[in-house]
């Protein structure tokens, strides 16, 4: 058992060592090199935090400091070694210091710094990649799809299996993302499409930090679909749906992302037959690729419809120049050569308005609507 005395500083009450201290007792204490799991800080934190016990100060303090630990061994007392090898925190009974001269209030500080600096570096990037997704939906070229969620749901992890793009890092960490990116896909007809990968919610985000989350979200106005991303074996996932919803409320988005929002249960292959309450939910599992063609389809069909995009069978004459204008101007997806009379199916997904040019140009060419 691991006793945590009231810090002398004014930064420290006996709620905060309480609340570390729970944490710490939280995560099977006698086990050597456990990674500590974060997300047993979060619920004392909500609580301790509602109950007035603790600042928003506080908790930033907590949170940054469990950021900071990746595995910890169990004495006679606690020892958790930093990123930086040269410093350790050290839980004895009755006190808690760091080693290395440096006191505990400047290794928060400095803790904190270093964080600031990340997300200042992390938002500098944003700035310039939003101009970016910007100028792609100006151009309309690939239909633009964020997917949002609270952090460590499975967004990255999703986005991974959904175009294979090796490179994306999923990470058992909270704020693993902290830039928007994008990256290309395929749904079941071929078409291209943007998968935008966005920075993660947090409920009782603290304030200084909401203005800059908030600002890294404005470009989901640009996009044509949200897939609203849940873990669905999180504690509070109620909860977290509730933060989601709310904090996409006050963006002032376009009604219509809202009301065709997709949302998808993630991480059901923790859970024994799992069926979603909500209707309309997708269950998958984003690491083992359950789900996923499902999944496919429903963005298909929203894109579909959110862009004005049809899918059509129309019959090309072989010696005309109808099917290199649909090369150009539409999606091909699959050409049925009719050998006996020269000309061919062509399988195409086109926009409304390339419609409307292709029925003036070939009058005569015949249309299959699909
Ligand atoms: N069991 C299981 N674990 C999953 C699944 N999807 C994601 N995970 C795990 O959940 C953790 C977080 O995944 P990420 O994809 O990084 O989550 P994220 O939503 O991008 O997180 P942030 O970027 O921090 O907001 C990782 O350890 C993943 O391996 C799933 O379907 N099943
Ligand atoms: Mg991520």
């Amino acid at each position: 058992m691991v006793v945590l005395s009231q810090r002398q500083d004014s930064m420290c009450s006996e709620a905060f060592a309480n609340l570390i201290h729970s944490v710490l007792t939280a995560s099977s204490v006698g086990k050597q090199h456990t990674s500590l799991d974060k997300w047993s800080l979060f619920p004392s934190l909500t609580t301790s935090k509602r109950e007035g016990a603790v600042t928003e100060l506080q908790i930033a303090e907590a949170v940054a400091l469990v950021d900071t630990l990746q595995n910890w061994t169990v004495l006679d007392k606690i020892i958790i070694p930093t990123k930086n090898p040269d410093k350790k925190f050290v839980f004895g009974k009755g006190n808690f210091q760091v080693l290395t001269g440096e006191t505990f209030m400047e290794t928060q500080s400095r803790i904190l710094k270093e964080r600031e600096l990340k997300i200042r570096n992390a938002l500098e990037k944003l700035r310039r990649k939003r101009s970016l997704l910007r100028t792609q939906r100006r151009k309309r070229e690939f239909p633009i799809i964020s997917v949002m969620g609270y952090t460590n749901c499975g967004k990255t992890t999703l986005i991974k299996a959904l175009t294979g793009e090796a490179e994306l890092q999923p990470r058992d960490q909270l704020f693993a993302t902290l830039d928007i990116t994008a990256h290309a896909g395929y749904l079941p007809s071929h078409m291209a499409v943007i998968y935008v990968d966005t920075i993660g919610f947090l409920t009782d985000l603290p304030h200084n930090l909401v203005e800059s989350f908030s600002a890294t979200l404005e470009e989901v106005a640009y996009s044509d679909l949200i897939v609203h991303v849940r873990d669905v074996t999180h504690p509070e996932t109620i909860l977290q749906k509730a933060t989601v919803l709310s904090v996409l409320k006050n963006l002032n988005l376009p009604s219509h992302l809202l009301d065709s929002m997709v949302e998808v249960h993630n991480k059901v292959d923790l859970i024994e037959r799992y069926k979603p309450t909500e209707e309309n939910a997708l269950a998958i599992s984003a690491l083992h690729g359950h789900g996923l063609e499902e999944l496919k389809q429903e963005i298909e069909k929203k894109i579909l419809t959110a862009t004005g995009r049809k899918i059509l069978t129309v019959n090309v004459n072989l010696e005309g120049p109808q099917l290199s204008w649909l090369y150009k101007e539409a999606t091909v997806q699959e050409v049925e050569v009719m050998p006996e009379d020269g000309t061919a199916r062509v399988k195409v997904i086109i926009s409304s308005s390339a419609f409307g040019r292709y029925k003036n140009l070939f009058p005569n060419s015949k249309i299959f609507m699909s």
